[in-house]
């Protein structure tokens, strides 16, 4: 059997909550070799630490871990992080923080041995995450292996080649949740606009994106074959293509200029 694998997880909000569900409920970690930090720990996390009995907000010092999980906004995390580097000294460090380079965490944590960055996105929650890795030569392959199956537990991994492409999947899987969302948003609207009412045109539209999500996730065709099988010649998805993917390619521009902006929005925030 594979060893489970202890955990000190800085920030346990929105994101480091997500992998904290997802690695507790998959037994990839050992809760009682493991420690959550976070000091507006609310009542839900509280009750998980009890149930799964891994220490919340111990003292730092003493602590010895295989992997030292960094989940704190990157605003924070050149005040928050210092304390933590007694830690970092022998644990392998997995930062999932957006445009927070290995250099600056390196920085912040007096240049720890191993610092990986991996970019998760928030289905990681319900398994269904993606989440983009990248590991420089400091990592072997035992420590490449370690952050695999943490971020396994959550859903798919994806290697990179460079940190750079760090910057890349956050446009495209970090961010792109809130794009599917604000499309389901979009949907309802429109579906409100024509004359639905609105909580059935709230309806249509969430369960047709999760219907497409599942085709999307159980079907093996790809996205363009199962986009033409809902689209007739000379039909009804046909005339709405022809707004969103005419000659103008609406859709598409604006969609490569929204990732490049959250990539640029990455790179400013490595500044
Ligand atoms: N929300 C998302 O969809 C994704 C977020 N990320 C990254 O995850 C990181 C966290 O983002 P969110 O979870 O969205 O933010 P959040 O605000 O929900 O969580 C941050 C957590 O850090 C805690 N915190 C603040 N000071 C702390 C300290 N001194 N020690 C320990 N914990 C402390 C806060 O109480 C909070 O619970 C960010 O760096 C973000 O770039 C990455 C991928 C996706
Ligand atoms: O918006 C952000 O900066 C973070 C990183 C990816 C998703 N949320």
């Amino acid at each position: 059997m594979t060893k489970e694998i202890s955990v000190a997880l800085v920030g346990a909000g929105a994101m480091g909550g997500a992998l904290l569900r997802g690695w507790l409920s998959a037994g990839t970690i050992d809760p009682a070799a493991s420690a959550v930090f976070d000091p507006a720990a609310d009542a839900a996390l509280k009750k998980l630490a009890r149930r799964h009995d891994f220490a919340l907000n111990p003292s730092p010092e003493g602590i010895s871990v295989d992997a030292l999980v960094l989940a704190v906004k990157p605003q924070a995390a050149a005040s928050v992080l210092p304390a933590y580097a007694a830690i970092a000294r022998s644990a392998l460090v997995i930062s999932v923080m957006a445009g927070m380079s290995l250099a600056a965490i390196g920085r912040a944590l007096g240049d720890p041995p191993r610092v990986a960055r991996a970019m998760p996105n928030l289905p990681a929650a319900f398994g269904a995450g993606v989440t983009g890795l990248y590991a420089p030569a400091t990592v072997n392959a035992h420590g490449r292996d370690v952050i695999d199956r943490l971020m396994a537990a959550t859903g798919e991994t994806v290697w990179v080649r460079s940190e750079e492409e760090i910057d890349f999947v956050t446009a495209v899987s970090g961010s792109g949740p809130a794009y599917f969302f604000l499309l389901t948003e979009a949907l309802a609207e429109a579906g409100a606009a024509l004359g639905l009412e609105k909580e059935a045109a709230q309806r249509l539209a969430r369960a047709t994106a999760s219907g497409a999500g599942a085709m999307l996730a159980a079907d093996p065709r790809s996205p363009a074959d199962m986009r033409k099988a809902v689209t007739s010649p000379g039909g009804t998805t046909a005339a709405a293509l022809g707004v969103l993917d005419g000659d103008a390619k609406a859709l598409r521009r604006l969609m490569k200029e929204a990732a490049a902006a959250a990539a640029k929005r990455a790179a400013e925030l490595t500044e």
